[in-house]
């Protein structure tokens, strides 16, 4: 058993890698997780499991969907259909890829391919101050779908088996990443119905084949920290996110001040307000906090989707200035920069007098 944990470490980024082993702790041990940012104030995890709405893609009811994401900012999907066999062979690509020597991964996602390794940090959306527990690799839904015109052009020859699991791993991305379009202009179409938005504003808040995927593995922790998080709290910077976990679990969502984990439920997507549609429905929905535990037992693994607006398209509501998602972007990492932290929505938020109504000087 030990020596299975030895080779699987070589895998990992060297910090990942403990120097000394144990046998994993009891399941228990992983319900005590800590936010380990100091500046924020410690919130426990107590066990709860969050009992999150359920909606079927199939039949959307606008009213259950906008109550969601008024009171959650975060729910199951149903019937959203992608084939369970195409889920199993991204899983399959990615873990093979992820068991290859780290020096491998980060020689074969080349800065010229279209899938990007990284590990640590998955970008600069998140605190740079904590080591976050994670790898991953990152692929732009048109850059999957270019290298594929590329290759039918130049008609590469796949000599290398690492390459060829490669180009299966991109093939499946690809494939994937054209279920999340679909899933995610659905999602939003329903939910821009119940908030009214102006359809001329609505054109430009979504350009969901611009979105992103990441497959992520969290290395699992076999140290004496009891504490430890794979991805620290944060907001989604996104219009919405849509997350498949493994069984392994370990996404928790903050609600009233308290960490509730969101176990897996085999066949569901669990879909995220991000920060955008908080934005776009003026705080109707909620961009909810949420982090990874890491796991004692196993790795963990999730796909997760991000989309976006219009990275020019103006994001006008009367809480917020008119901004666009490239100004939001910019913003963020000027502060991750300055202090380590995202300050995300309330960089762009009206001031208010007295808590109530807009302070002219600010408002348009
Ligand atoms: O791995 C997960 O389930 C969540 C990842 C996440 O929250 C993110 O990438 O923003
Ligand atoms: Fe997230």
């Amino acid at each position: 058993m030990q020596s299975m944990w030895r080779s699987e470490m070589v895998s990992y980024p060297p910090p990942f890698r403990q120097t000394h082993l144990q046998e994993p702790a009891s399941l228990d041990e992983t319900l005590l997780n800590v936010h380990p940012n100091q500046k924020q104030p410690q919130q426990q995890t107590l066990g709860l499991d969050a009992d999150l709405p359920f909606i079927d893609l199939l039949h959307p009811d606008p009213k259950v969907l906008g109550q969601a994401c008024r009171d959650w900012g975060i729910f199951r999907l149903v019937n959203h259909g992608i084939p369970p066999q195409l889920t199993d062979r991204v899983r399959s690509y990615a873990k093979d890829l992820f068991a290859l020597p780290f020096e491998s991964k980060q020689s074969l996602f080349s800065s010229t391919s279209p899938i990007a390794y990284f590990w640590g940090s998955p970008n600069i959306q998140h605190s740079v101050l904590n080591l976050n527990r994670v790898e991953g690799f990152h692929a732009l839904l048109p850059k999957l779908a270019l290298q594929q015109q590329h290759q039918q052009q130049q008609q590469l020859q796949h000599d290398q088996p690492q390459q060829l699991m490669f180009e299966s791993f991109r093939c499946s991305l690809e494939e994937y990443g054209q279920h999340m379009e679909a899933i995610g202009r659905s999602v939003f179409n329903v939910l821009a119905d119940y908030l009214e938005l102006d359809p001329a504003q609505k054109a430009s808040y979504l350009a969901e084949s611009d979105g992103f995927l990441r497959v992520y593995r969290y290395p699992c922790y076999l140290g004496d920290e009891k504490e430890v998080i794979g991805m620290d709290a944060h907001t989604d910077s996104s219009v919405l996110s849509i997350l498949n976990q493994d069984e392994v679990g370990g996404l928790q969502l903050l609600r009233d001040q308290k960490w509730f984990d969101v176990k897996h439920i085999p066949n569901t997507l669990i879909v995220n307000i991000g920060d955008m549609m908080q934005a776009m429905s003026n705080d109707k929905c909620t961009s909810v906090e949420h982090r990874v535990a890491a796991n004692v037992r196993s790795d963990r693994m999730s796909i997760c989707y991000f989309a976006f607006p219009k990275e020019d398209g103006v994001i006008l509501s009367s809480n917020y200035k008119p901004f666009t998602y490239k100004q939001f972007q910019a913003q963020v990492q000027q502060d991750i920069k300055a202090t380590g932290f995202k300050v995300g929505l309330d960089r762009f938020r009206n001031k208010r007098i007295n808590g109530s109504g807009c302070d002219p000087t600010q408002c348009d």
